[in-house]
């Protein structure tokens, strides 16, 4: 770790040191010789790996023809599975399977209404006396079809799993492995207060890991993975690819959606790639590499973040936006965590405060360009979507921006006088740091219509299922990064914040942070039910923030180290073939 700091205190204390260890390189204008250069400050450098990906992604070259031959070849199945699921002849069960299979690829926004339509069919129908003679597999696929698409059918069903006299679930669970895995599967849909399902977690989770190794094919494949990562915390882009590789046997027998889901992964691969290629090569022409140096260099990965988010087509310009903005956090963060002086981190507060491009003369050279890109593409922003009455959204994200700037620098100030925040401040300044409430109003800006004024509006009353968002966002992190920022004299972290307001162990607070992580779980799987205060289509962003989240940080800082989990996705998404269409 390269942290060039000062003794007395905690790092931000201009002293002199070598200016070969410290300046960012290719920034220093050329001075005459007869005038000493202003020394250079010490700086709280992290050292972090670079890219992985370099220029890979830039070489695409989008072949609009093929992308249209998808789109039309798209049509045929997608009509076919909208018949299938709209077929009145066909069984519940055979329905409700073949609505959750159609959810796990990825293809239930194809068909939004129709599965409304049906689901709410059903379930005024629900019969809890069914539920007592069909097998687990059957209830645990139907209770999370209900619950995917917001309709709070009990947990209750579950009960006939456990055994009265022990009050724990029965032997004949531990032998139904495909039962147990759905029931995993259901208990991360848990809400507050369902204690069963808390049960059902701790329970098929002991047992899975227990017989995991001795089972074959698919089905060892599917337990893998599940234990790695429920489908309920993945990416659903990357969770429809895996689970069109190992459940085949869900949905093999139904030929129009196998076909729609392969030639929807192409389709899809193409225009995420040409996307990724898009937000390269912008970062590539800003050049942020030569002015930022110390940052992460981390494009493709808040690319993925972002499509995280949503995936659907209509989206495209959406992403654009929100990646850009959200390229913008990772330099501001970088720049407050990891190179500027408590001097310089006031001034780039005040700057973007004042949001005026003569401000850029009171800032340090090597943070003027990020500042002219970043008033730039807001003033374009601000152009384009003027057009059609949209500038609110534009507005509601710089707002956000600057807000968060604040609060890096309440950070900072906290550092810089060695004070350590109480639990209740600490987690005040941290649902703003989290970053969620400026990517998520950021996500709202290229969405269309669905994102009006209202939907900013129920966004401004800062909602529970926002605030559990930024939890899960800011806590889970502070756990997986806060022992790298402390070698660099970090302190404002929650694990940092929560020992001192309880003079409890590290340990402890971890787990009683993991607690609350938990907890707003059940948030964010309340806010998703039926009557929802807003659309899903508004709400879901939302949930998929969380399970970014879960996806980068569960083992490790997979940002700030991204060689595992974010580089098995970047491949799976845009690097290895789609299935084929030939078989
Ligand atoms: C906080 C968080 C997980 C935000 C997720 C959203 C996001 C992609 C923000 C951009 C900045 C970023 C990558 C922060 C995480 O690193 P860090 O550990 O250096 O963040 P920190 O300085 O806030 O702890
Ligand atoms: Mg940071
Ligand atoms: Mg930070
Ligand atoms: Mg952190």
């Amino acid at each position: 770790m390269a942290l060039v700091r000062n003794n007395s205190s905690n790092g931000r204390e201009p002293v002199l040191s070598p200016r070969s260890l410290t300046s960012p390189r290719g920034l220093t204008s050329p001075r005459p010789l007869s005038v000493q250069p202003a020394p250079e400050p010490v700086r709280p450098l992290a050292n972090f790996p670079p890219s992985i990906w370099a220029d890979r992604f830039i070489s695409f070259s989008l072949d609009n023809s093929e992308l249209e031959a998808y789109a039309n070849a798209l049509e045929e199945p997608k009509e076919a599975v909208r018949s299938l699921i709209t077929d009145t002849t066909i069984d519940a069960n055979t329905k409700l399977k073949l609505v959750y299979s159609v959810h796990r690829l990825g293809l239930s926004y194809l068909y939004t209404d129709e599965i409304d339509a049906e689901l709410n069919k059903l379930f005024e129908k629900i019969d809890l006396q069914y539920y007592e003679q069909v097998d687990l597999y059957t209830i645990a696929v139907q209770f999370q079809v209900f619950r995917h698409h917001g309709y709070k059918i009990s947990s209750d069903v579950f009960k006939k799993f456990k055994d009265s006299t022990t009050g724990t679930f029965t032997d004949d669970v531990t032998k139904d492995v495909k039962g147990m895995l759905s029931l995993y599967e259901s208990a991360h849909l848990r809400l507050h207060g369902e204690d069963i399902l808390d049960e059902a977690l701790a329970f098929t989770e002991a047992h899975l890991k227990k017989i995991v190794t001795t089972l074959e094919g698919d089905l060892a494949r599917q337990v893998n993975l599940v234990l790695k990562r429920p489908f309920h915390t993945g990416m659903p882009m990357v969770e429809a690819r895996l689970y069109f590789i190992t459940h085949e046997e869900d949905f093999s027998s139904h030929e129009s959606v196998v076909k729609l889901a392969k030639v929807h992964f192409n389709y899809l691969q193409l225009q995420q790639k040409e996307e990724l290629r898009l937000v390269s090569q912008w970062w590539k022409d800003m050049q942020f590499q030569q002015s930022v140096p110390y940052i992460r260099d981390r494009v493709p990965e808040i690319y993925l973040w972002i499509l995280g988010l949503y995936f659907e087509p209509y989206y495209s310009r959406a992403r654009i936006i929100a990646t850009k903005i959200t390229l913008f956090l990772v330099v501001l963060d970088d720049t407050y965590d990891a190179y500027a002086t408590i001097d310089e981190i006031r001034s780039i507060t005040d700057a973007i405060n004042r949001w005026e491009i003569s401000a850029i003369d009171q800032l340090p050279e090597y943070i003027k360009p990020f500042y002219r890109i970043l008033l730039n593409e807001y003033d374009d922003l601000e152009k384009e979507y003027s057009k059609d009455g949209r500038a609110f959204s534009v507005h509601a994200s710089k707002q956000a921006f600057q807000e968060i700037a604040r609060g890096y620098l309440e950070e900072a100030e906290w550092l810089h006088n060695g004070y350590v925040a109480t639990f209740p401040e600490y987690m005040k300044n941290g649902l703003i740091t989290s970053a969620y409430n400026v990517i998520s109003k950021s996500a709202l800006v290229g969405m269309g219509a669905i994102a009006d004024e209202e939907a900013l509006a129920w966004y401004e009353t800062h909602p529970k299922i926002l605030k559990a968002s930024e939890l899960i966002s800011r806590l889970q992190d502070d756990v997986m990064t806060f022992q790298f920022e402390r070698k660099r004299g970090q302190s404002a972290t929650g694990v940092d914040a929560y020992i001192k307001e309880y003079n409890v162990s590290e340990e402890v607070a971890i787990q009683e942070l993991m607690k609350m992580i938990e907890n707003a779980w059940k948030d964010i799987n309340e806010g998703c039910l039926k009557p929802t205060e807003v659309s899903v289509a508004l709400l879901t962003p939302i949930l998929n923030l969380a399970r970014m989240i879960d996806v980068v940080y569960k083992f490790d800082d997979g940002f700030t180290f991204p060689g595992k989990t974010l580089k098995d996705y970047i491949t799976l998404l845009f690097v290895s073939p789609p299935p084929s269409l030939e078989n």
